[in-house]
């Protein structure tokens, strides 16, 4: 799913008013009995009160329109609406539509008391996407009066209001701070970074039939993947597969107290479809991997405890490098060398050899379409602080360019950024996976997958939704606290069963 600016999609929207032949007004009554019917199912309407703040603009008639749609249902219904000279047409329209309908519409401004109940639902459909600017401080009692009174649940139409849609919101800035977004047709970047963390606890995409010729054939960078993308990316064996066709991949890593991170890479790469694991770890490995995984090869360095030497490579599909491997100046040396000596494989380069690439200065070393999976602490390591998620994103844009490499910003939305300047946002996973150990089993398999031959991109893209779904499927059965790392590994096989549906 491609993700638009806030003028696409205002473009986006006027293309379809003109080729389905409805008026605006029938497009957000499309688009709000979309919130509404979920409203329906995440509360019982007719023992539910909702206080709904409504703008000036077609968000605020998004609201009026939701408004009518809930007292219909049977909910219990109070509008505040944001006293003006204007409206916009469709909002003024539906001004009309409530009179006689037994809602309580209150104008307000910024200098009203406003009331809520501790039991009443709040909608904020004040802004949406036409908000251009962070909003003037005059607002902010509203918005300390609609984030901190007690009430049920807080619900925002299309954007958390004073949330910018593509660009940064300073984090001072005045913002709704919504349980849950419901934002029309097409994730908003913003929507999907985590600096909005505060702001979008949860976030449904619904579909309002906008113009899908006008969104195919509209250029975008960025991209929401789904399930329907990785299904048509995953590849599958055939009745005369042999081990030698779904690739040999070596993994190397680990040190003393730190051979379980191999360990779960390596089951992760063998669950994620590789022909052939080969693990590398320091001899202090060599009887945990052994015993813990019967299907994969261990071979080991000169070092006891970390390791001092790499592997010759070269017979390998893929190669994952860094899960346990500790920062010792010799292993730092060692990986150096061996990335001067291995300039034509592709590598898949995660934890401590991020580290030592940051320390050794040494990012111009890495071969190239190679997968970089630096988490936020990495990352800093690796370029420096930035001032905000848009800002990070562009500065590793820029250094994907430059080094023609991959990098996975491992995260809620986990974001892969190709040397292509595209951007991908992941929609699987959920909180339980921020454990220890979850991105040894990234790292396991996306070197699977490039193994398998996958290029670059698509093995991170599938690796990283894989990853996240086994994580969702895990948590059907298990609480999100007691999620580990080993749950995602032996979740990937339903992963792929689900994805094949
Ligand atoms: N694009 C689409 O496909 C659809 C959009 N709809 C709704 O329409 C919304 C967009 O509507 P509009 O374009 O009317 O914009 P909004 O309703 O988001 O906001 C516009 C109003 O806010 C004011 N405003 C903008 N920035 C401000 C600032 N910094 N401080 C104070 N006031 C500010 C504008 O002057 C205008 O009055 C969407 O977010 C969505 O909720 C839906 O009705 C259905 C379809
Ligand atoms: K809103």
């Amino acid at each position: 799913m491609k993700i638009f600016n806030a003028a696409q999609i205002q473009a986006l929207d006027k293309e379809t008013v003109s080729n389905q032949y409805i008026s605006s007004f029938k497009l957000m009554e499309r688009a709000t009995t979309k919130v509404f019917e979920k409203l329906q199912t995440r509360y019982k309407l007719y023992q539910t009160s909702f206080v709904i703040f409504c703008g000036t603009g077609n968000n605020g008639g998004d609201g009026l329109t939701l408004a009518r749609l809930l007292k219909e249902g049977g909910a219990m219904v109070k509008v505040f609406l944001v006293q003006t000279k204007k409206y916009s047409p469709d909002n003024a329209q539906n001004q009309d539509l409530l009179e006689d309908r037994d809602i309580n519409v209150e104008k307000f401004n910024t200098k009203s008391k406003l009331k809520v109940k501790k039991d009443d639902v709040i909608v904020d459909a004040l802004f949406g996407i036409g908000l251009h600017s962070p909003l003037d401080e005059e607002w902010r009692p509203i918005f300390d009066f609609l984030n901190e009174t007690p009430c049920l649940e807080r619900v925002s139409i299309d954007m958390p209001s004073g949330l910018l849609a593509d660009v940064t919101t300073p984090i001072e800035a005045i913002v709704f701070k919504a349980d849950v977004v419901y934002t029309f047709q097409l994730p908003k970047t913003a929507l999907l970074l985590s600096d909005a963390k505060e702001y979008v606890k949860e976030l449904e995409i619904l579909d309002i039939g906008l113009d899908l010729d006008y969104i195919e054939s509209t250029k975008s960078d960025a991209y929401f993947v789904e399930q329907e993308k990785v299904r048509n990316l995953v590849k599958s064996g055939t009745k005369f597969s042999s081990k030698d066709d779904f690739g040999r991949v070596i993994l190397i890593g680990g040190s003393k107290g730190k051979i379980g991170a191999m360990t779960l890479a390596s089951k992760a790469a063998m669950n994620t479809g590789s022909g052939i694991v080969t693990t590398y770890v320091p001899n202090c490995g060599y009887t945990i991997l052994q015993t813990a995984i019967p299907e994969v090869m261990c071979d080991t360095c000169a070092g006891e405890d970390y390791i001092k030497v790499f592997p010759s490579v070269e017979h390998y599909d893929a190669v994952g490098v860094g899960c346990g491997l500790g920062l010792h100046k010799d292993t730092a040396t060692a990986l150096v060398t061996f990335l001067k000596d291995n300039k034509d494989k592709k590598l898949v380069i995660d934890a401590d050899a991020l580290n030592i690439i940051s320390e050794q200065k040494c990012l111009d070393k890495v071969p190239v379409e190679s997968i970089l999976t630096p988490h936020e602490k990495e990352l800093k390591r690796l370029i420096g602080e930035w001032d905000n998620d848009f800002d990070k994103i562009d500065k590793v844009k820029q250094l994907a360019k430059k080094h023609n490499v991959i990098f996975v910003l491992k995260g809620a939305h986990t974001i892969t950024i190709a040397p292509d300047e595209t951007i991908y946002f992941n929609s699987s996973g959920n909180w339980g996976m921020a454990t220890a150990g979850v991105g040894d089993t990234l790292t396991g398999m996306i070197t699977s997958l490039l193994g398998q031959g996958y290029t670059s991109k698509e093995a991170a893209i599938v690796g990283v939704y894989l990853h996240g779904l086994a994580g969702d499927i895990a948590i059907e059965n298990i609480h999100p606290h007691s999620l580990v790392a080993s749950d995602l590994g032996k979740n990937i096989s339903s992963a792929y069963n689900q994805i094949a549906l």
